[in-house]
């Protein structure tokens, strides 16, 4: 089992999300509402070129189930030198043979986790910290399909990931997320204090006060925070996020 190891820093995952080839933003990841940022291998040597260690690379298609980026995305995690974390659509053996075959860093499971809780518990013990889940909530319900249907509590999953060895978790505030709105500390704290393992904050960054407020939350599991919207709108640069947590 994995212990909540504190590091020294938050750490920051800036992310791409890629629908039809596109690296796009959400709203509230609702389909139909992207907006288009270009190539996606284009954002991601910008980010590791910033000065990011993190990648969170999402296959939007594969999460909706209107297809696959696997070529795409298998070619910017290979042209990455910075560790990758690698969502959407990991939901079967072939789907995530093929997601760690990329060379990924760590997958992060979400509707497997709802649905097939019994291949999660295998594929937990069999890659330890190479897998983490996507624990993505609208209030306390978890949403698996794209987040289009409810999948349980997110209490009671996380007590049964955890007590499967689950090494982290990603938690998204699905209302938050995409809307430059502020994350959800609330919610990141709850989590932290009904597991001991590391979570990774997602959803609502919008200001670099935002970042070093989730950094508050470093001492009690908080280990990351991904970021989307606010870095492609030029809120602050990758840099200036880097500088505020350090
Ligand atoms: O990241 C998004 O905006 C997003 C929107 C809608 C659905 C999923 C989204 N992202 C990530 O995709 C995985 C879930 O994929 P799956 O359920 O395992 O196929 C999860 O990490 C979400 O955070």
């Amino acid at each position: 089992m994995t212990s909540r190891d504190t590091p020294a820093a938050l750490e920051l995952l800036p992310a791409v999300d890629v629908r039809d080839g596109q690296a796009v933003r959400l709203v509230h990841g609702e389909s139909g509402t992207e907006t288009g940022y270009g190539d996606p291998l284009d954002a991601a040597l910008t980010w590791q070129r910033a000065g990011a260690e993190w990648l969170h690379l999402v296959d939007l298609d594969a999460a909706f189930g209107t297809g696959d980026n696997r070529a795409r995305i298998g070619e910017v995690v290979r042209s990455m030198d910075i560790k990758v974390e690698l969502s959407g659509g990991i939901r079967d053996d072939d789907s995530l043979a093929a997601a760690l075959a990329t060379g990924c860093t760590r997958v992060n499971l979400g509707t497997a986790a709802l649905e097939s809780p019994e291949w999660v518990a295998k594929v937990i013990a069999e890659h330890g910290e190479r897998v983490a889940v996507g624990l993505d909530v609208r209030g306390t319900t978890l949403r698996g399909r794209g987040w289009t249907r409810d999948g349980g509590d997110l209490f009671e999953t996380l007590a049964r990931l955890d007590a499967e060895g689950c090494a982290r978790y990603v938690v998204t505030d699905i209302n938050k997320d995409g809307t430059l709105q502020g994350p959800n500390l609330r919610l990141l704290r709850d989590v932290c204090a009904a597991t001991d393992r590391p979570v990774v904050a997602s959803g609502g960054v919008s200001s670099l006060d935002d970042l070093r407020a989730i950094a508050t939350l470093v001492p009690e599991g908080v280990e990351g925070a991904i970021v989307g919207k606010a870095l492609y709108a030029k809120a602050f640069t990758m840099e200036e996020a880097l500088e505020a947590v350090s």
